[in-house]
């Protein structure tokens, strides 16, 4: 039995590790952390999220020696174009900090109807085999859902105590992780990036 081939997630999000983890299984791939190896998190530039998956794909490839697997995600809210999108994790001010970038977004959408809350959270995977590889491997993933009127639950991570899945009825930080691993946009990317990349079947 050939042992796990080892792959270094591009992020300082442990959220999103503990997902994609979770997400590929330990038997076939062993995902490293980017802090394992010391690696500071890279400015992200892009002015889309393939862009900015593709910057940290590549800084953690040619940090590493590893074959890299990156995400860029975020929520989409309809009512406000979009926002806060690309801008996700820094929308209350600070970085990461869910509880004031929720506070911010309840109080962008004040008043706002709950027909009229309508959101998406979307997520971009790269895969690069190595950090020359002129092939990234790009898959994405789409969760419709709404944006509640105060948080609910205690699981998961960022936005997902006011991400209303209407499949399930309840917030995304109200389901067991397995349940949202399922239903959520990095789920349904890392099911794309399984069928284009052999190794991950
Ligand atoms: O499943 C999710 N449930 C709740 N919130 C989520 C989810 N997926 C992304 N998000 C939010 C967190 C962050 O505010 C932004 C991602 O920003 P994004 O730059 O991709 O991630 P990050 O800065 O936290 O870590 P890193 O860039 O090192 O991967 O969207
Ligand atoms: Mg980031």
């Amino acid at each position: 039995m050939t042992p796990p081939a080892e792959l270094v997630l591009a992020s300082g999000n442990a959220g999103k590790l503990a997902e994609l983890r979770a997400l590929l299984g330990a038997d076939r791939w062993r995902l490293r952390a980017q802090s394992d190896f010391g690696l500071a998190e890279v400015e992200e530039t892009g002015l889309t999220f393939v862009e900015n998956a593709l910057l940290k794909a590549r800084h953690a490839a040619r940090a590493t020696g590893l074959p890299a697997l990156a995400d860029d995600s975020g929520l989409c809210v309809d009512a406000l174009g979009g926002a806060p999108g690309l801008h996700s994790a820094r929308y209350g001010g600070g970085h990461g900090d869910a509880g004031r970038n929720i506070a911010r977004l309840l109080h962008e959408l004040d008043g706002v109807p709950d027909a009229a809350r309508t959101a998406r959270f979307y997520c971009v995977l790269v895969l690069l085999r190595a950090a020359d590889d002129p092939q990234p491997i790009i898959a994405e993933g789409s969760w419709p859902g709404r944006i509640l009127a105060a948080p609910r639950g205690t699981r998961g991570f960022g936005y997902d105590p006011v991400f209303f899945d209407p499949e399930h009825g309840c917030s995304a930080a109200e389901l067991e992780p397995a349940i949202k691993n399922a239903a959520s946009h990095r789920g349904r990317a890392l099911a794309v990036l399984r069928q284009r990349l052999p190794e991950l079947r």
